[in-house]
């Protein structure tokens, strides 16, 4: 095509010289060059003008054609192709890349629909491989506490797994635990925040009931026969497994009693009647169940008859009429803990139809035969679920009013394990129903606790078992100060004794463990400053409520001004507490921030 296009323009040049009269010739309209599917196509324009085609010239006496550097046509050449090429490379890497994207969405929207947080588990897969596990094993080391804290995590549960959620929860080692909060930064950039948290002991989902037993409420079995009081509380979500492990696990709807913590615990009761030490002692045994629902007190093992709770002059409080049955071997126990477990009221919450709004409380206790004198007691207590916060802007006001005694009894429980920690300290036992029929667990050198946290581990839950795990950490931490503080005794600070029996050594660094101690007082400060925020928020309310329906009976016949009055203050007195509770907590943080 170019030899022509040259000879073309060749012969024009030639023919303007030789024949003037030639008008088509003479300007450069003589023809153009027309790309055409990436070519360029030489069209002579006379062509299209249908004018005679002029003969090649062929002068006998022209020249041969000045010849044309070979080089310049190379160089015309290249430059179009050159751009041609360019263009046609340039559309050939965007069609790439456009197919690249398309096939890269389509995988990301495959992947998504067979995991949406697969991005999340990449990254949590990623972290868990620098992790060197070396969870609990049944021949380690049982460490003898006053208050144990603990955590246990179950397995994720079938409903988790249809709705394809992450097991967000890590337990790298016999007493720690990472929980890998998945995060979105506002770019949408997603992100995890790994939190460390250490306890006592920390389950993960392959131990089995026996084995969580084994490291909490068995060594705590020996107080009561020692004249001490023991209880263990199972702390957590709804549906994070506080019945499983108090109670013992489920065969679909059936409970095997006899591997709960409370058939583990009488089991070894009995054991310890045997025992040579104590077979002599003559001690008799009996368990009484109820049920602590708002600031109502039922008793399970009495078709739920309710009960009142008084306090004498001494500040020993009775739960007034609670059957108390004398068991004479561990299957009567199995019997009662059945029938008690059967009555035990649920409401319906968001998160789990089932869930418990109750706090259970089973007690075992020891007496001298023909005495009423209480020789030792072991109470086991499977808490309310502690997600109300979560539930109450939806819910009724009776809901709110159940979750608004709740938060109370757990803020309650908390204070009162901390003052069993701090010898000494006042015991704030009035602050909840609870707190106030265990008073006498709480005191007495002799009295030991245990607390279970359980964690759900997907990752729609992870609010909440945040939320557990800072409970839970707060009364560790505090525990963990008190050790320290004991200046000249022979107990060795816990952090130190779980150092001494752990192969690693630790360089420990003052600097950083203050700075992690106070990180870990500020997260929980905050985490009450929020809650008693909450329970503000609530209270506010219920009292709204309640001052309306008081206002309200006051145009009713036979208005009594002076009952009136009085209820109108106990109202006022109660908002104004919870007021001055938050006051104190807001006051707390305001100072740990402003002090650190
Ligand atoms: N460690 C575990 N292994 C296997 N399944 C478990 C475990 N823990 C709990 N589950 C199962 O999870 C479900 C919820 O557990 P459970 O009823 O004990 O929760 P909960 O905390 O007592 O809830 P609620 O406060 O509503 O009573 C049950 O079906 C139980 O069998």
């Amino acid at each position: 095509m170019f030899p022509y296009l040259i000879d073309e323009r060749e012969s024009k040049r030639l023919s303007r010289n030789t024949s003037p009269k030639r008008s088509l010739a003479n300007d450069d309209r003589a023809g153009d060059t027309i790309s055409r599917f990436g070519q360029n196509v030489y069209t002579p324009r006379y062509q299209n003008s249908r004018s005679p085609v002029p003969s090649p010239p062929k002068s006998p006496t022209s020249k041969k054609p000045p010849k044309i550097k070979r080089e310049s046509m190379f160089d015309y050449k290249s430059e179009a192709a050159r751009k041609v090429e360019l263009i046609a490379r340039g559309r050939e890497e965007r069609r790439q890349k456009q197919a690249d994207e398309r096939a890269i969405r389509d995988q990301m929207s495959h992947m998504e629909q067979n995991n949406p947080h697969w991005e999340f588990e990449q990254m949590i897969n990623e972290y868990k491989s620098t992790l060197d596990f070396r969870p609990l094993r049944e021949n380690d080391a049982v460490i003898e506490n006053q208050i144990t804290v603990c955590v246990r995590k179950r397995p994720l549960n079938e409903k988790e797994i249809s709705r394809r959620e992450l097991d967000v929860v890590s337990v790298p080692t016999k007493n720690q635990l990472v929980v890998h909060e998945p995060k979105q930064k506002v770019d949408l950039t997603k992100y995890l925040e790994n939190q460390h948290f250490r306890f006592d002991y920390v389950f993960d989902e392959s131990c089995t009931n026996d084995l969580v037993y084994k490291f909490t409420a068995r060594p705590l079995v020996k107080t009561i026969f020692e004249g001490g009081m023991a209880t263990c509380f199972a702390y957590g979500q709804t549906g994070s497994g506080k019945t499983h492990t108090m109670g013992g696990e489920f065969r679909g709807k059936q409970q095997n009693f006899k591997n709960g913590i409370y058939g583990l615990v009488a089991q070894d009761v009995f054991r310890y009647l045997t025992h040579p030490k104590y077979a002599k002692m003559n001690y008799s045994v009996s368990a009484s169940f109820f049920e602590i629902y708002g600031k109502l007190v039922f008793d399970l093992l009495a078709k739920k008859q309710r009960l009142r709770v008084l306090e004498d002059g001494k500040q020993q409080v009775q739960v007034v009429g609670l059957t108390e049955k004398v068991v004479n071997k561990v299957d009567h126990v199995f019997e009662l803990i059945q029938k008690g477990s059967l009555e035990r009221t649920s409401g319906q919450t968001s998160a789990n139809s089932n869930s418990s709004r109750s706090h259970a409380v089973f007690q075992i206790i020891l007496r001298r035969s023909g005495s009423r004198q209480i020789e030792g007691k072991f109470s086991l207590i499977d808490l309310a679920g502690n997600e109300r916060g979560a539930d109450n802007s939806k819910s009724n006001r009776q809901t709110r009013i159940e979750g608004a005694d709740i938060n109370k009894s757990l803020l309650a429980l908390k204070e009162c394990i901390r003052a069993l920690g701090r010898k000494g300290a006042h015991l704030p036992f009035r602050g909840s129903k609870l707190t106030q029929v265990l008073r006498d667990s709480f005191i007495g050198e002799k009295s030991r606790t245990c607390m279970i946290a359980l964690i759900s581990p997907g990752n729609y839950s992870v609010d909440h078992s945040l939320n557990t795990l800072r409970y839970a950490d707060r009364v560790k931490e505090l525990i963990a100060n008190d050790s320290l503080e004991m200046e000249g005794s022979d107990e060795m600070p816990m952090a130190l004794q779980e150092d001494d029996n752990s192969e690693e050594t630790y360089d420990v660094d003052e600097e950083m463990l203050k700075a992690e101690e106070k990180r870990l007082q500020i997260s929980s400060l905050e985490w009450e400053l929020r809650e008693s925020q909450r329970h503000v928020i609530q209270s506010c309310v219920n009292f709204h409520d309640m001052a309306c329906d008081l206002y309200n009976s006051s145009d009713s016949n036979g208005f009594d001004r002076l009952h009136y009055a009085k209820k109108w203050r106990n109202l006022l007195n109660e908002i104004v507490d919870i007021q001055k509770g938050a006051l104190i907590k807001a006051s707390e943080f305001v100072n740990a921030i402003e002090g650190s």
